[in-house]
């Protein structure tokens, strides 16, 4: 499940527990409802951190609940590609503080935030489909495209299923910042959120901005006749 917790202006959405945060149907559906809360509950500039508890951020799609029904992947696409998109349209600036592993589905969840803060002790952003035999998302790929400016990165993490850590994500141009701890990164998020909000921007016209900036990920979403052709 997840919490949503105000500091002032900041929205915190945490994946709770120790577990792996695997993203199914009861998660996505918390965290929606979550974001619903934030469209309400924001008044003048304010920004989101989205982080996790535990040694994952989270470890992508919940594989063992959709495996027996193609319609239950579909499901779970859905319902993905639908906070995608409420992050992708918030009238806030939106922080990924990643203090754990981010898999695949949970990978893309990281990078559908404006910013991605990550530890460098453990965890690793891992594009794991190579190495358990599904295809990647089309729409999963123009978010690694929008995000990643080098060929040659998106080549080692999504056609080598490498395990970036922080300090490679951070070479390769994946993340904005590294960090000690988990502690250290949610304290760079507050102190990034904080300055963000300081600018005082309009929310709408930050999320129509970010439309624009990002209107081919946000196509490329809403798209769900690319469907891939993974095997269950
Ligand atoms: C036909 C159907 C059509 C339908 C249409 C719609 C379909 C849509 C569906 C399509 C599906 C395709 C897309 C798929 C999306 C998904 O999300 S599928 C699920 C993806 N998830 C996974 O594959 C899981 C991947 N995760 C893992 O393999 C592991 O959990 C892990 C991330 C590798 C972590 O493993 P774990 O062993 O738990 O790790 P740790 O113990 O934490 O660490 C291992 C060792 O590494 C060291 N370490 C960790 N971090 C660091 C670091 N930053 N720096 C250095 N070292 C680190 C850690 O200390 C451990 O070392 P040892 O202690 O020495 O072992």
């Amino acid at each position: 499940m997840c919490t949503l917790e105000k500091r002032g202006n900041i929205f915190i959405l945490t994946l709770t527990g120790e577990g792996e945060h695997r993203l199914n149907p009861t998660l996505l559906e918390s965290i929606l409802s979550s974001l619903r809360r934030i469209r309400q509950e924001a008044t003048g500039s304010s920004a989101l951190i989205t982080t996790a508890h535990g040694k994952f951020f989270s470890n992508g799609y919940d594989l063992a609940w959709a495996r027996s029904s193609r319609e239950r992947m579909i499901l779970m696409d859905s319902l993905l590609r639908s906070v995608v998109n409420d992050l992708l349209t918030l009238p806030m600036p939106t922080i990924a503080a990643v203090t754990g592993h981010a898999s695949a589905a949970g990978f893309t969840l990281a990078l559908a935030h404006d910013y991605l803060l990550m530890r460098s002790d453990r965890g690793f952003l891992y594009m794991s489909e190579l190495d358990i035999s599904l295809v990647l998302p089309v729409w999963f790929h123009v978010i690694l495209e929008a995000k990643v400016a080098m060929p040659a990165a998106r080549r080692h993490i999504v056609m080598t299923a490498a395990k970036l850590k922080a300090e490679d994500a951070l070479r390769l141009g994946v993340i904005d910042s590294a960090h000690s701890s988990a502690d250290e990164t949610v304290e760079a998020a507050l102190d990034l959120a904080a300055s963000l909000i300081k600018r005082g921007w309009d929310g709408h016209v930050y999320a129509q901005n970010r439309k624009v900036f990002l209107r081919r990920v946000i196509q490329a979403v809403e798209d769900t006749s690319q469907t891939s052709t993974s095997r269950l």
